[in-house]
C-alpha cells in the first residue's frame, strides 16, 4: 500500500533549503525518525516536473554508506507537494559543526579530518561512477552545509541536486546566489562544472576542517574571484601533519591537469593507511 502523510508524526521543523522545507520525522509503524523534504511543485512546468521524477529516481539508485540515503516518497497532487522521506542524521550538518568548535575556541581533530576525507572521497567515487555510465547524478554541493553527520560521526554527503530543478534557475542566478567560496577557478573563468571541480570544492572543506575558515575569502565576487584564480592561501596550522597540508595543497591547484582526479586520490598513501588502520 502507498505510504501517505498520516503515516508519520511531524516532530519539528530542522530549516528550509531554497527549495522547501525540511521537517523532522516519526514513521508511527516503528517510530523510526526520518526528515522529510517538501517540494511544493504548484508551480512547475511539465518539463521541470518531467525533471523532478527523473532526478528522483536518480536519488532512489544512490545507495552508499556515506550519502544520505533517500528511503520513500509521498505525492500529494491536491496540494501539489512532493515528499522525500530520507535518513535523518543526527550529528547535524558540517556548518554547523565548525561554527560549534569555533565558538568553543577548539580546534578539530587531525583523526577526524581524515575520516571526513576518506568518507567524502568515497561518496565523490560513487557519484562519479554513476555518471560515467550516461547517469548524470545530481550536481551534490561540495559545502559544509551540504554534509551531514551521524551518530557516530560518520560523514553523509546531502543532496542538493533538486535545488536546481525547482528554482528554474538560469545559469546566471546559478552562479549568483550566495558567495560560492568553493567555486574552482576554471568554473570561476566560465567553464562548466566537472569533476575536477568537486575535487577542488573538497581542498576547500578540508582546509576549512583545519584553518576553521575557507582558504579564500573576499567581501565580493570580484575580489573572491581574483583570490581563487590567483590559488594563494595561508598555511594551516603546523599543529597538522605535512601529509595533510600537502594533500590540501594537491587539491587546491589552480592548474585542473594537476589536481588529483578522485582515482588519484584513492591511490593517496597516508590515506590509505588511515583506512587501514581504522578499518
Ligand atoms: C543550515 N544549518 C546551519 C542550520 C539548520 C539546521 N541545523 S542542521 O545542522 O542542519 C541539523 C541539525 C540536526 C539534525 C540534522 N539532520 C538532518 N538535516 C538535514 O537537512 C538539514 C537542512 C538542509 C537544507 C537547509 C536547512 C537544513 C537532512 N537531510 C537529510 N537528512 C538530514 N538530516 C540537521
Amino acid at each position: 500500500t502507498a505510504i501517505s502523510v498520516n503515516d508519520f508524526e511531524v516532530l519539528g521543523v530542522i530549516g528550509s533549503g531554497s527549495y522547501g522545507t525540511v521537517k523532522k520525522v516519526m514513521r508511527l509503524k516503528d517510530k523510526k525518525i526520518f526528515v522529510w523534504k517538501e517540494l511544493d511543485y504548484s508551480s512547475a512546468s511539465e518539463s521541470d516536473k518531467q525533471m523532478l521524477v527523473s532526478e528522483v529516481n536518480l536519488l532512489r539508485e544512490l545507495k552508499h554508506e556515506n550519502i544520505v540515503k533517500y528511503v520513500d516518497r509521498i505525492i500529494d497532487r491536491k496540494k501539489s507537494i512532493l515528499f522525500l522521506i530520507m535518513e535523518y542524521c543526527e550529528g547535524g550538518d558540517l556548518a554547523s559543526y565548525i561554527a560549534k568548535v569555533k565558538k568553543e575556541g577548539s580546534t578539530v581533530e587531525e583523526q577526524f579530518i581524515w575520516k571526513v576525507c576518506y568518507q567524502l572521497t568515497q561518496a565523490i567515487k560513487e557519484c562519479h561512477s554513476r555518471s560515467k555510465y550516461g547517469r548524470s547524478v545530481l550536481h551534490r554541493d561540495l559545502k559544509p552545509a551540504n554534509i551531514f553527520l551521524d551518530s557516530q560521526l560518520n560523514v553523509k554527503l546531502g543532496d542538493f541536486g533538486l535545488a536546481r530543478v525547482l528554482k528554474h534557475e538560469t545559469s546566471f542566478a546559478k552562479t549568483c546566489v550566495g558567495t560560492p567560496l568553493y567555486m574552482s577557478p576554471e568554473q570561476m573563468s566560465g567553464m562548466e562544472y566537472n569533476e575536477k571541480s568537486d575535487m577542488w570544492a573538497l581542498g576547500c572543506l578540508l582546509y576549512e576542517l583545519c584553518s576553521l575558515r575557507p582558504p579564500f575569502v573576499a567581501n565580493n565576487q570580484i575580489e573572491l574571484a581574483a583570490k581563487i584564480c590567483m590559488g594563494k592561501f595561508d598555511r594551516i596550522s603546523k599543529n597538522y601533519s605535512i601529509k595533510l597540508y600537502s594533500l590540501i595543497c594537491s587539491l587546491l591547484d589552480v592548474d585542473v591537469e594537476k589536481r588529483p582526479s578522485i582515482e588519484v586520490l584513492l591511490q593517496n598513501s597516508a590515506l590509505l593507511n588511515y583506512h587501514a588502520s581504522n578499518e
